[in-house]
Parts: structure tokens; C-alpha cells; sequence
């Protein structure tokens, strides 16, 4: 039989998530995989990503699969649009790593150890504008780049940052967990939605693949990540917005419970809206979409840009418009 032809980006992290899927996949499976790498827009470019868009590292992953060049992507799911491709299927979600955000600092310092001033590196606006709603000073300055190159801002002899805030998964997929000085609590810093989570793609009617691919599908991680994507989606914002929105999937009395929180920060940290929501599984979309509206409802609009249509807003608060 022929091998599954699986496309990756070729980012030391990119090809850990893709080599980690394949093994998972020739172990379920027997079928051999090869990877195939194809490069993209967000890696040939250095700008920020929130000026890039959405989509920077996905769509020439997509177009391979539409063109029959690949048969299968695995994407940090945190990097895909909101919007789904039309011939194309999420066909696994496999279990989530850590979600959590991570602090690399000299010293091994945690964040509350950081004196006034210190420079914190990070590119995220999400992250950006919940280190600032901190009020400790931190510096926050804006860099972009792989792993790699963000932990060097920190450690080696170029180091020039007291501090990177990068994501925990990214981290612990490359091997490099010891280095971590502090795994921020979500308390402090809410997580990306899908953040640590990775969507396996592949065409909608290759069915022998879906199905294929579907043994690789964990339950609740979907859930959550259906629950804090439907979050993102309905406030209409990419992955570089100022949002941050986590599902966890805990066993309840009566079968499976979600909790979801989500928050829509000002990029200065100075206004901060968040909320938090539960249900059921099968409620995930609904439950991300609800506690996006009451966000909307508490003036999420106004920190996000454009004025947005939701269909469930109230007016608790009287017209803001
Ligand atoms: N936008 C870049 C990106 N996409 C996925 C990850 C990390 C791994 C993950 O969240 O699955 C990262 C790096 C980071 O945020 O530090």
C-alpha cells in the first residue's frame, strides 16, 4: 500500500506535531506515512502576525490538500481560522497538551519575582494586553519568531529580554519543558482558544482517511475546542485578537461538564471583560456563542473594533449605540 502523504511546515514545532501524528497514526493504523513539507506565507514573512491575518500558516497547507499534493495536514489548531475550507474535514482533534501559557525568565524567575520595568517579550495581543492588565510595570515588547529564536531573547549570549511569555505546548512538544520558569495560571492568563490542541485535515470526501484519521479523535478535547472556538467565531475575531477563551472537560455527577471562561482585554490591559459559562458537551457550541453575547452585552465590542451583530444581544445595560 501506498504511504499517506502528510504536509507539514517545516518549524522544528511543525514537524514534532507532524511526526508525533504520523507515529500515532502508523500505530493505529499500519499504514506508512511521509512528510511532505510545504512552506507558507507566516514563515516567509517576519511582520507580526496580527498584520498578517489569519490563515498565514494554514492556506498553503490547504491548498496542497485541495490540489491532491498531500493527504492529510496537522495544524496547531490555534492558527486556523475560524471559518472552515469548503472540501475540507477536521477528521481527529487527538488529545491536548498543556494549554497553558509559559514564562521562560532569567534566573528562572517567575512573574511576581520580575522587578518593575522588566522587559517581557511577546507578539501576542491576547498576551500582550493581560500582561499589561497585571499592573506590575512590565515592559512588554513585541517580537515575533520560532521557539527557538523567542527563548534565545532570553537565554544564550544575544539575550537582550528578561522575559518571553510563549505557549506551554509548543515547549513540551520540542522537548524543552525544564526550561519553562513559571506555567502561568489561567487565572492570570487565559489561553488562546485551542491553544495546545491540533486539527488533523484532510479532504471531506476521502472517506477511507476520515475514518482513518477519526481513531485518532479524542471526545473532550473536541468539545472544548469546539466550545472555545465558537467563543472566538462569534466575536469575530483570529487568532491575534485580544481573546482568550478555555474550555475544561471535567467528569460530573451526570456525565461529562464543560467550563467554559473567556475574556476580551484592551490591548493597554486597562479594560478587561470576562465571564465564564458550563453545560454539556453537546451544548459546546452553544455555550461558546452564549458567553460571547454576554461579553458583546458587557461592551466586548467596543475593545474589539467594529461595531458587531450577534442576533442574541440585550440590553441589560441600556443602548450603548
Ligand atoms: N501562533 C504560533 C503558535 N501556534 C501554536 C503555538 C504553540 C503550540 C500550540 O498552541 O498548540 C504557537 C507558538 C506560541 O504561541 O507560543
Amino acid at each position: 500500500m501506498t504511504a499517506l502523504r502528510l504536509g507539514t511546515r517545516g518549524s522544528a514545532l511543525a514537524l514534532a506535531q507532524s511526526r508525533a501524528v504520523a507515529e500515532a497514526v502508523t500505530a493505529a493504523t499500519g499504514r506508512r506515512v511521509e512528510l511532505v513539507e510545504v512552506v507558507t506565507a507566516g514563515d516567509r514573512s517576519s511582520a507580526p502576525v496580527h498584520r498578517l491575518g489569519v490563515g498565514v500558516f494554514v492556506s498553503a497547507l490547504r491548498d496542497a490538500l485541495v490540489g491532491n499534493e498531500i493527504d492529510f495536514a496537522v495544524h496547531s489548531y490555534k492558527d486556523l481560522p475560524t471559518a472552515g475550507q469548503a472540501g475540507l474535514h477536521i477528521a481527529a482533534v487527538p488529545p491536548r497538551e498543556d494549554p497553558r501559557d509559559a514564562l521562560v525568565a532569567k534566573d528562572g524567575r517567575t512573574l511576581a519575582e520580575l522587578a518593575p520595568g522588566a522587559t517581557v517579550g511577546t507578539g501576542a495581543l491576547r498576551r500582550i494586553a493581560q500582561l499589561h492588565a497585571l499592573g506590575l510595570q512590565l515592559t512588554v515588547v513585541p517580537i515575533r519568531g520560532n521557539v527557538d529564536t523567542r527563548v534565545r531573547r532570553v537565554r544564550g549570549p544575544e539575550a537582550d529580554l528578561d522575559a518571553v511569555v510563549l505557549a506551554r505546548a509548543g515547549l513540551v512538544r520540542l522537548g524543552r519543558a525544564e526550561e519553562i520558569s513559571e506555567t502561568l495560571d489561567p487565572m492570570l492568563m487565559l489561553p488562546a482558544p485551542a491553544q495546545g490542541a491540533l486539527a488533523v485535515e484532510c479532504r471531506v470526501d476521502d472517506s477511507e482517511l476520515v475514518e482513518l484519521l477519526g481513531t485518532l479523535d479524542h471526545a473532550p478535547t473536541r468539545a472544548a475546542v469546539t466550545a472555545e472556538r465558537a467563543f472566538l467565531a462569534t466575536l469575530e475575531a483570529g487568532c491575534s485578537a485580544p481573546v482568550a477563551g478555555y474550555a475544561e472537560v471535567a467528569e460530573g455527577d451526570d456525565g461529562d461538564e464543560i467550563y467554559l471562561r473567556g475574556a476580551v482585554i484592551s490591548p493597554d490591559g486597562t479594560r478587561d471583560i470576562r465571564l465564564s459559562r458550563t453545560g454539556t458537551p453537546a451544548e459546546a457550541t452553544e455555550i461558546g456563542k452564549a458567553l460571547a453575547a454576554e461579553l458583546l452585552d458587557l461592551g466586548a465590542d467596543s475593545i474589539l473594533g467594529a461595531p458587531r451583530e450577534t442576533g442574541a444581544r440585550t440590553q441589560h445595560f441600556g443602548a450603548t449605540e
